[in-house]
């Protein structure tokens, strides 16, 4: 049996809170030999502590473990991760942080030995999640390994080639799902102005999103094969796909701009 991570995770927010429930529910981590640390843990995050027994805010001094996840906001980094700086020189530092690049995360940690990027997306929470990987040559095969089975806890693992691939990673999938909410909504909007009663088109439309989320699970025909399936030649969608993918290709041409914004403030975020 494949031995269980021991985790020091540092912010137990939206995101960090998403992974550690997906790591307890598939037991990849030793709840015992864990410590959560976040100074807003609520009601839910001390319930789980409780039925796990898994540490919840104790002091960071003497705690040994083999990977310690940092899930803080990037601004918050350089004056909270110092308090770490003890763990991270014995653990494998995975961090999940947006824009936060090895160097910065090196800095405000005292330069710990091994330092790895992920960035995750919030559908981990229900085990749909999509997890970008990096780590340096100072990271070797056990480590990558470590890394891999606490992402493959809520989801797919990818690795990419270089850091600056992590900012590309956050550009699709780190705020991807936000894309397909704002979607949703649009649709729900355009529903409604058709005349559709304003509950009906929010549920119809949140239903197709989560269709075709499922679909895309499921199926294994490409998305432009899932796309043709549903175009019939001179019918509806065609018409409709004319506006969104027409000779302007606009949402082509949106989306490029969209993931380009997000890749240039997380190159932001690092300065
Ligand atoms: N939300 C997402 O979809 C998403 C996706 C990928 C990566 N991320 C990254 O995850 C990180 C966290 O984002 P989030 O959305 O979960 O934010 P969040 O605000 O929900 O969570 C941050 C948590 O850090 C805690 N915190 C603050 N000071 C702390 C300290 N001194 N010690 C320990 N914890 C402390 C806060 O109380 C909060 O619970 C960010 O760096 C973000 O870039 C988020
Ligand atoms: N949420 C974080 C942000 O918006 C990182 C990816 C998703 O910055």
């Amino acid at each position: 049996m494949t031995k269980e991570i021991s985790v020091a995770l540092v912010g137990a927010g939206a995101m960090g809170g998403a992974l550690l429930r997906g790591w307890l529910s598939a037991g990849t981590i030793d709840p015992a030999a864990s410590a959560v640390f976040d100074p807003a843990a609520d009601a839910a995050l001390k319930k789980l502590a409780r039925r796990h027994d898994f540490a919840l805010n104790p002091s960071p001094e003497g705690i040994s473990v083999d990977a310690l996840v940092l899930a803080v906001k990037p601004q918050a980094a350089a004056s909270v991760l110092p308090a770490y700086a003890a763990i991270a020189r014995s653990a494998l530092v995975i961090s999940v942080m947006a824009g936060m690049s090895l160097a910065a995360i090196g800095r405000a940690l005292g330069d710990p030995p091994r330092v790895a990027r992920a960035m995750p997306n919030l559908p981990a929470a229900f085990g749909a999640g999509v997890t970008g990987l990096y780590a340096p040559a100072t990271v070797n095969a056990h480590g990558r390994d470590v890394i891999d089975r606490l992402m493959a806890a809520t989801g797919e693992t990818v690795w990419v080639r270089s850091e600056e691939e992590i900012d590309f990673v956050t550009a699709v999938s780190g705020s991807g799902p936000a894309y397909f909410f704002l979607l949703t909504e649009a649709l729900a909007e355009a529903g409604a102005a058709l005349g559709l009663e304003k509950e009906a088109a929010q549920r119809l439309a949140r239903a197709t999103a989560s269709g075709a989320g499922a679909m895309l699970a499921a199926d294994p025909r490409s998305p432009a094969d899932m796309r043709k399936a549903v175009t019939s030649p001179g019918g509806t969608t065609a018409a409709a796909l004319g506006v969104l993918d027409g000779d302007a290709k606009a949402l082509r041409r949106l989306m490029k701009e969209a993931a380009a914004a997000a890749a240039k403030r997380a190159a932001e975020l690092t300065e």
